[in-house]
């Protein structure tokens, strides 16, 4: 049945009566004691002794069998006896290896000296030994795979061919029907991205199995031992004998073998999928040591039983794989690092003021989509946006924002696939996927640089429905398997293509970076300002208000400099004492303020007269003064008639004419301010005295 369907993944709906059931059942399942089931699968037997291997605890029902010893007796029966001490001692010195997973041994035992494949590993405080039965003939290829396989692994350019050819790899070696490998989302829901199968047999590839196919527990057991054969999935369990150790009443945990039985659900499930032997290796993630993928092998119909060898050259295999995977995986992401390395460069090496977003977006912008893959680009800083791409529109990027920013835990980067199911559903606007990494500048008010991806639609193809269905088990409910895994399709909609880690980590860099570059160019820019205010109050408190030249303070101080200079340069300078001539009738006859506006009048005619160098400041009252540098009593002298000329030449509005009178001194050595200016003042005293209207120079 081909089914399309167009809602999102992982909204099943169950009538409602119906979920509180399926929830009891899911957690009944999720809680299954699967390592303790009791009993082993009938391909080989089982022998549980005390931790120091002196007393039989429990064995196998079909020990029997295997050795050629009833259970009673076996039961009954010395370490030695059963299994004799050269192997004891074998067993003791693997046990004693500091290695995780023991390794295994190879025995020949009972009557008629049956080759045997021998797992010991420890349960507790017993020692557990498992016994196989060992093929007649040797497998002396088994070591050219291996080998073949080393070279082989180093000529993958991608991860997806590696995988291709480990696929192709072990179904070769075994003879399986299908070699898949099934990798898991982060939520656990499993899609099959690689597969090798034989002729005429269905394909998995692209379909995606529900989170709880594999329930938690036996997740977990994947990362205690990474391998799981099923040599015959309908074969019948052989219980232990007794069921618990008759020693602490206490089940033997059997997480660490290949013999542990079989769940009834599990055998279910096999059996819908039509799988009679099944064989597993778990791919553990990079650093996260998390399971990141199955390598799955199914024999359909007929169960298939591969030899011990067989089985571990396939775990050797996949764990050959591992790392050139990691590899293969750390050289795509420092690729997408050293891209971003070069970006941050750019950043830096501009002389730009980056503290605009809409600026650094202008500039950067088009080559992060680029990087990352993303389709909007948005860099929120203080009240500041500045975007590039399919992105939401300005309110709902503020209001994203807020939300980012207002998490207890924030802030810390955040990203989702699937905006629509978040609390930032109402504000996606044209965007499926966000990845929100904040920059570490300004707590207070964070600054995010949010990633943007449209939506991907995809069409899921699901081995069969993806809800399981609820059986009765007496007075329970429990997770049935699920019995079609005829293929069923579904549209996805809502979703961006996954954000990798690389590339969350490659946006966290980023973001550092930014905030680095802004908190630089901000304090940066303070500084300047707070210089350029520094400059203007020192401004103001050295210039006259009323007419905007120097005030006689300042101009005290620039003397004083002038002075200096001329006394140890051997320059010459001089000093104008100007004074407004019956400056109190002005003031009489037309006011104070036509008086004021007359002084303005008089220094904006002063200045056009003065050079570069020379200072013009207000002495007080209607008093001003020139110092002028580099000036010979001489030059001072025709300086100041100049300037005599000039303001008795001009209209001065209502006023009319005004005149003044100035007083010429040139610098001598040894003067100093008071010196000079007194012979300064002197000189438009008698200026005055002479008739007003007039220069007098002392020189
Ligand atoms: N409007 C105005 N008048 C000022 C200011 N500062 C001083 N004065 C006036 O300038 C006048 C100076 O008068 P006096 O010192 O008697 O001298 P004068 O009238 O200019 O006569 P001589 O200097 O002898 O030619 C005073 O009436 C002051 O009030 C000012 O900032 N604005």
């Amino acid at each position: 049945m081909t089914n399309e369907a167009s809602k999102s993944v992982n909204r099943h709906h169950y009538p409602d009566s119906h979920e509180a059931e399926l929830a009891e059942a899911q957690s009944a399942c999720a809680t299954e004691p699967v390592h303790i089931p009791g009993a082993i699968q009938p391909s080989g037997g089982l022998i549980s002794f005390d931790a120091d291997l002196t007393m039989v605890r429990q064995v196998s029902a079909n020990l029997g069998t295997l050795l050629g010893i009833p259970v009673e007796h076996a039961l009954r029966s010395s370490p030695v006896a059963l299994l004799g001490s050269d192997l004891l001692k074998r067993i003791t010195r693997e046990l004693d290896e500091r290695s995780k997973v023991p390794g295994t041994l190879t025995a020949c035992l009972g009557a008629e000296a049956q080759g045997l494949h021998v797992t010991p590993y420890r349960s507790g405080t017993r020692v557990v030994v498992e016994l196989e039965p060992l093929p007649a003939e040797d497998e002396p290829r088994l070591l050219s795979v291996l080998n073949r396989w080393l070279a082989t692994v180093r000529e993958a350019a991608t991860p997806d061919q590696l995988l291709e050819w480990l696929v192709e790899e072990i179904r070769d070696l075994t003879g399986f029907d299908r070699v898949l490998i099934y990798r898991f989302d982060e939520r656990w829901n499993g899609s099959v991205t690689a597969e090798s199968r034989g002729e005429g047999i269905g394909s998995f590839l692209g379909h995606h199995f529900p989170a709880s196919d594999i329930p938690p527990q036996v997740r977990a057991l994947y990362d205690r031992n990474c391998l799981r054969s099923i040599p015959d999935a309908a074969a019948a369990a052989v219980p232990l004998v007794p069921d618990n150790d008759p020693v602490d009443a206490t089940p033997l945990d059997l997480s660490l073998g290949v013999l542990r039985a079989v769940s009834p659900i599990h055998q279910e499930y096999l059996a819908n999928m039509d799988v009679a032997s099944a064989l597993s290796v778990a791919l553990h993630d990079e650093d996260e040591e998390r399971l990141g993928a199955l390598l799955s092998c199914h024999a359909l119909a007929t169960p298939h039983r591969l030899s011990p060898g067989v089985r571990d050259t396939v775990r050797a295999l996949v764990q050959i794989t591992v790392p050139q995977l990691r590899l293969l995986r750390t050289r795509t992401e420092s690729q997408l690092m050293q891209k971003v390395q070069v970006s941050r460069e750019l950043l830096h090496q501009s002389h730009e003021r980056w503290i605009d977003p809409d600026l650094i977006v202008a500039q950067r912008g088009e080559e992060w989509l680029d990087l990352f893959a993303a389709d909007g680009v948005a860099l929120v800083h203080r009240a500041h946006q500045g975007i590039r791409g399919s992105v939401p529109d300005k309110p709902s990027l503020n209001a994203m924002v807020a939300w980012l920013s207002a998490r207890p835990q924030a802030p810390v980067a955040w990203y989702s696939h699937c905006l629509k199911e978040t609390p930032l559903a109402a504000w996606h606007g044209p965007s499926s996927g966000l990845l929100a990494v904040p920059l570490p500048i300004d707590t207070a008010q964070p600054s995010w640089l949010l990633l943007f991806r449209d939506e991907e639609i995809e069409t899921r193809r699901w081995a069969g429905l993806p809800e399981k269905y609820i059986a009765s088990r007496g007075e329970y409910s429990v997770l049935a398997p699920r019995r079609s895994f005829a293929e069923w399709q579904e549209k996805v909609r809502d979703h961006c293509r996954v954000w990798r880690r690389s590339e969350r980590r490659a946006a966290s860099d980023l973001a550092e970076n930014l905030a680095a570059l802004i908190a630089s160019q901000e304090i940066h820019l303070l500084n300047a300002r707070l210089h350029e205010v520094n400059e203007r109050l020192e401004r103001l408190a050295s210039l006259d208000s009323l007419t905007g030249v120097w005030n006689r303070y300042h101009i005290e101080q620039t003397l004083e400099k002038e002075i200096a200079s001329a006394t140890r340069y051997g320059r010459d300078c001089a000093l104008l004492l100007l004074d407004v001539d019956h400056f109190k009738a002005v003031n009489d006859d037309h006011g104070h303020e036509i008086g004021d506006k007359a002084l303005m009048t008089l220094v904006a005619r002063l200045n056009t007269m003065l050079r570069e160098a020379d200072h013009l400041g207000r002495w007080g009252g209607e008093e001003f003064v020139v110092v002028a540098t580099g000036t010979t009593a001489r030059g001072a002298q025709d300086l100041a008639e100049r300037l005599r000329q000039r303001v008795a030449e001009s209209h001065f509005e209502e006023v009319g004419p005004i005149t003044v009178s100035i007083g010429v001194a040139a610098c001598r050595p040894g003067d100093t301010v008071k010196t000079l200016v007194k012979r300064a003042d002197q000189a438009m005293y008698r200026a005055k005295q002479l008739g007003r209207n007039g220069v007098y120079s002392v020189d």
